[in-house]
C-alpha cells in the first residue's frame, strides 16, 4: 500500500477521466481557496511536551454521543460512484471496518438504506435545503428509520459557486450515476450541460432554496429529534446564533475551496468560533486534512474532530473499499504517532498551547 495520502491523489488523477478529476479536485472562482486551508495548517508548528507517560495512547473520542476510534470522520461528498462503481457502499464498508463516522451526502449515488446495511460505524446525513420541502422531509424520515444519527445542514451553499473547471468541461453526471435518494423530479438538469455550463451548478440554481434564514432552521429543528449540525460556518457571530437556535455541532469549513472564494480559511476561523461557543456545541474542522498532524493541530485550535474529504475519493479511485480503508488507517497511524511524540496520551491533552505560528 501507499505511504502518504498524496500517493492516493496521484493514483486517482491517473485513473479518473479528466472532467471527473476536475470536478473532484476543483475549486471556485480563482481557485485561491484550494490552498489556503493547507497553508493555514502548514503555518502552525507543534509544541511537544516531554516526559509524559504515552505508553498507552488513547485516540478514541465521541461526537454527538457516538463513540469514535479517533477524532476523524468522512465529510459529505456527492456521488462517490464518480470515483468507484461501488460508490458509497465501498466507503461505508471501509469506514465501518474501523468504526469511523461517515457523513452521507444528500446527493449520494447509493440508497441510504443500502449504505446503512453495510455500515459498521455511525452515519450522519447531509442536506441541502431544497425549494420543495417534502422531498427533504422524506429523506429525513428515511434517515431516521435507517438509524442515521444526525443531520448536517450545509449552509455555505445557497447556490453552487462558479467552478471554472466544470464550466470549461461542460461537466454533467455520466449516464448511470445519479442521486439515488432524491425524488427524480427534483434532480433536473444533472445529466446534460450546454458548452460553458456546469450541470451541477444549474441543478442547484433550479432546486436549492436560497431564501432560507435562521427562522427556517427553527422550522427544521421542530421536525426531527435527530441532532442538528450546521456545515460551513466561518464566524463567531453565526456560531453564536447556531447555539441559540439549538444546533448541536458545527462544521467549520470553507467547503474545500469550492464555495466562497477569498473566504477565511477554516483553520483561521476556528479559534474565534471555539472561543464563542465555549463548549456549548461540538466543533468539527474540515478542509485540507491530509496528515495525522493536521488532526492534532485542529484539536489544539479547539475542534473536537476533523472531517476528511477528497482523500477518501482518492482512496476509492485507487482501489475501492480497500483504498478508503488504507487512507483512514494512514491518518490514524500518523495521528497515533503524533500523540505519542507530542506527549498527548488522550485527545483531551491537546490545547492551544500545543501549537505555535511560524
Ligand atoms: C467532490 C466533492 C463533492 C462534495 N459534495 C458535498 C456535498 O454533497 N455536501 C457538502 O456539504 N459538502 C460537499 N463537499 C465538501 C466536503 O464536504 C468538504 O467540505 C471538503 O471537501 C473538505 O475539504 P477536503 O476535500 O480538502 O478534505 C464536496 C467536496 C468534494 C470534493
Ligand atoms: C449539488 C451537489 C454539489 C456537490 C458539490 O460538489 C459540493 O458540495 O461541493
Amino acid at each position: 500500500m501507499e505511504s502518504t495520502l498524496y500517493d492516493y491523489e496521484t493514483a486517482a488523477r491517473e485513473r479518473l477521466p479528466r472532467p471527473v478529476w476536475d470536478f473532484l479536485a476543483g475549486g471556485s472562482g480563482t481557485e485561491s481557496m484550494l490552498n489556503t486551508s493547507r497553508e493555514a495548517l502548514d503555518r502552525l508548528t507543534l509544541r511537544p511536551r516531554c516526559l509524559v507517560d504515552v505508553s498507552d495512547c488513547r485516540p478514541d473520542t465521541s461526537l454527538l454521543g457516538s463513540p469514535l476510534p479517533a477524532p476523524l470522520g468522512i465529510a459529505p461528498m456527492a456521488y462517490h460512484q464518480l470515483a468507484h462503481s461501488d460508490g458509497e457502499l465501498a466507503t461505508a464498508r471501509a469506514a465501518g471496518a474501523s468504526g469511523t463516522l461517515l457523513t452521507v451526502s444528500m446527493f449520494a449515488s447509493r440508497a441510504l438504506e443500502e449504505i446503512a446495511a453495510v455500515a459498521g460505524g455511525p452515519l450522519w446525513l447531509q442536506l441541502y435545503w431544497l425549494r420543495r420541502r417534502e422531498p427533504m422531509l422524506d429523506l429525513i424520515r428515511r434517515a431516521e428509520r435507517a438509524g442515521y444519527r444526525a443531520l448536517v445542514l450545509t449552509v455555505d451553499a445557497p447556490r453552487i459557486a462558479h467552478r471554472p473547471r466544470d464550466v470549461r468541461n461542460g461537466f454533467a453526471l455520466p449516464a448511470g450515476i445519479r442521486a439515488a435518494n432524491v425524488d427524480p423530479a427534483v434532480m433536473t438538469a444533472t445529466h446534460s450541460a450546454a458548452a460553458g455550463q456546469s450541470a451541477i451548478a444549474r441543478h442547484a440554481r433550479e432546486q436549492f432554496d436560497s431564501s432560507i434564514t435562521w427562522k427556517d432552521l427553527a422550522w427544521l429543528r421542530e421536525r426531527t429529534e435527530l441532532p442538528l449540525v450546521l456545515k460551513g460556518v466561518l464566524t463567531a457571530e453565526d456560531a453564536e446564533l447556531a447555539v441559540q437556535y439549538g444546533v448541536d455541532a458545527l462544521v467549520v469549513s470553507n467547503h474545500g475551496g469550492r464555495q466562497l472564494d477569498f473566504a477565511t480559511p477554516a483553520p483561521d476561523a476556528l479559534p474565534e468560533i471555539a472561543d464563542a461557543v465555549a463548549g456549548r456545541c461540538q466543533l468539527i474542522l474540515d478542509g485540507a486534512i491530509r496528515h495525522g498532524a493536521d488532526i492534532a493541530k485542529a484539536l489544539c485550535l479547539g475542534a473536537d474532530a476533523v472531517f476528511v474529504g477528497r482523500p477518501v475519493l482518492w482512496g476509492l479511485a485507487h482501489s475501492g473499499s480497500d483504498g478508503v480503508a488504507a487512507v483512514l488507517r494512514t491518518l490514524m497511524r500518523e495521528f497515533d504517532e503524533v500523540m505519542a511524540l507530542m506527549g498527548a496520551p488522550d485527545v483531551q491533552a491537546f490545547h492551544r498551547s500545543g501549537i505555535a505560528r511560524k
